[in-house]
This record gives C-alpha cells, structure tokens and sequence, in this order.
C-alpha cells in the first residue's frame, strides 16, 4: 500500500491565495492514473492546503498548537480546504479513478498532550471495496483548545503507521530536501545533522514547512521519500527518488 501527498505547494500557487496549479494538478493525477492502471491496488492520497487553508488558518492566528474556538473560523479554513479537495477528487474522477473524501474534521481528534487519534476504519473499508481515499490537511478539534490545524504531513504518518504502508512519498515543489548548496540530500537519519538547512516554507504556511515536514516524517518507523513532481512516476513505479527519511 502507498501513501502519497500531494504537497499544497505542488497543486497550487501557494503565493497567492486559493489559486489552483491547475496543470501541476493535472501532472499529478496523470501520474496517479497511470500507476492504478499498471496495477497498483492500495493507494491513500493526501493533500496539502498550498494557498488554501494556510492564508485562512493564519488569518485566524490559528495553527497546528493555537487553536480557536469560534465556529466561524473553522468552516473558513475547513471550507477553503473542502473546496481544494474538491478539485483534487473532480481531476482523478476525469480520468476515471474511483476518488472518494475523507474530511479529517469528522474522522480525528488530539488530546488535551496534542496526541493525534484518527479513525481509519472507514478507510481501510474504502480501500477493501476498490476506491481511493483522498485526505486533506484541516482542522480538528483539539481537548482544550478548541480547533487546531492538522496537517497533511501528520496525515501521511498517522495513515502509514496505523495502515501499515509499505510506502510513503511526499511530492513537493522541490526535488528533495536541499542541502547549502541547493544539492538533493540523498538519505536524513537525524534532525540535528540538517537543522541547520530547514526552514519555513517560503509562502505563507502554518505547519511548519520543510522543518516541519523532516520532524514530522523522522518519527514514522517505515522510510519516506520527498521529491518533486518530475518524480512521480518513478516514485509510484517503486524508486526511491528525492530525499529518503528513515
Ligand atoms: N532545506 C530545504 N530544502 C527544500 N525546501 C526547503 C528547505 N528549507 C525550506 N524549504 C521550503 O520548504 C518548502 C516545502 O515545504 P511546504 O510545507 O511548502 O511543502 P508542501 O508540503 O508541498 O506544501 P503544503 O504544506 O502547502 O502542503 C519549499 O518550497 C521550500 O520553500
Ligand atoms: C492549513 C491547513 C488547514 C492544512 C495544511 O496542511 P499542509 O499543507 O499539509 O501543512
């Protein structure tokens, strides 16, 4: 089984508010498309928001530990991300992937220590019976702050723990992690060692970007790659490109 995200830097412009990558988005569901029909069975996608729910989540000074607890507020940035995922489904329906939503707002919780529990049962089901889940970053509700920002990222490591995936790819807009001198870190075993290379996202986001991505996916037992959208394919035929977090 793999888990697959399609960074929100990859599907959009993430520089300027909701605005689609409307032919990286197309890139990315061909890729999907061509893998299914060569024969991959269980595939979980996730996606990032990119312009979608980062402009709104931080807006609302909300984030993945400051939580909110006005209504309005969640439906804004749970809306812009149900409307990405929206356009997310309707390209892989077009070409005949039998995309279904799984909104993590009505699917996953923390706790009052940030601990992340999320229903997969619906998921696995959805799998057994041919289809293939689309995930989303979001907002959840969170025991004593209201609502915080989940984000794809943590997504895929939950998914993959709990659905023991044999593998797990992070498509992004760079072709890996980046060293000083721009050069594809080929293999990051330890945060400390590249701390020093990880920043932000250089749009606006509140899930930390690359730093938080490289935490995030070092605390997952199974390998994970982060590459480029040039690497999709070769990711889905089962190479190993970009950057591999072990
Ligand atoms: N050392 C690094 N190597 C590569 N990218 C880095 C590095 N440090 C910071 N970045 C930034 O991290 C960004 C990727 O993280 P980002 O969170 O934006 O990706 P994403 O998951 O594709 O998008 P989203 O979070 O919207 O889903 C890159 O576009 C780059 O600006
Ligand atoms: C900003 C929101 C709501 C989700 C962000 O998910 P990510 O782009 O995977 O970090």
């Amino acid at each position: 089984m793999i888990v697959l995200k399609l960074g929100g830097s990859v599907i959009t412009e993430k520089d300027r508010p909701e605005t689609l990558d409307g032919a990286a988005l197309e890139r990315a569901a061909d890729a999907v498309a061509q893998a299914l029909e060569a024969g991959l069975e269980d595939l979980v996608v996730v996606h990032g928001g990119g312009s979608f729910g980062h402009y709104n989540a931080s807006e609302h000074g909300v984030s993945t530990t400051e939580g909110t607890h006005d209504a309005s507020a969640v439906l804004d940035i749970h809306g812009a991300m149900k409307t990405l995922n929206q356009f997310v489904l309707s390209r892989l329906l077009e070409r005949d992937i039998d995309a279904v939503p799984v909104h993590p707002f009505s699917a996953a919780h923390r706790d009052g220590e940030g601990q992340l529990d999320l229903a997969t049962g619906q998921i696995e089901t959805m799998l057994e019976e041919g289809f293939v889940p689309v995930l989303h970053g979001d907002m959840i509700a969170h025991a004593g702050a209201g609502a915080t920002v989940i984000s794809g990222d943590e997504l895929v490591t939950a998914l993959a723990r709990d659905l023991t995936a044999n593998r797990v790819g992070l498509c992004s807009t760079v072709s890996g992690v980046l060293d000083e001198d721009d050069a594809v870190i080929d293999r990051i075993d330890d945060f400390d060692a590249v701390a020093a290379v990880l920043g932000a996202s250089n749009a606006t986001d509140v899930t930390g970007g690359m730093a938080g991505k490289v935490r995030t996916l070092l605390a997952l037992e199974a390998e994970a790659s982060i590459f480029g959208l040039d690497a999709l394919e070769s990711f889905l035929e089962g190479e190993n490109p970009g950057t591999t977090i072990d």
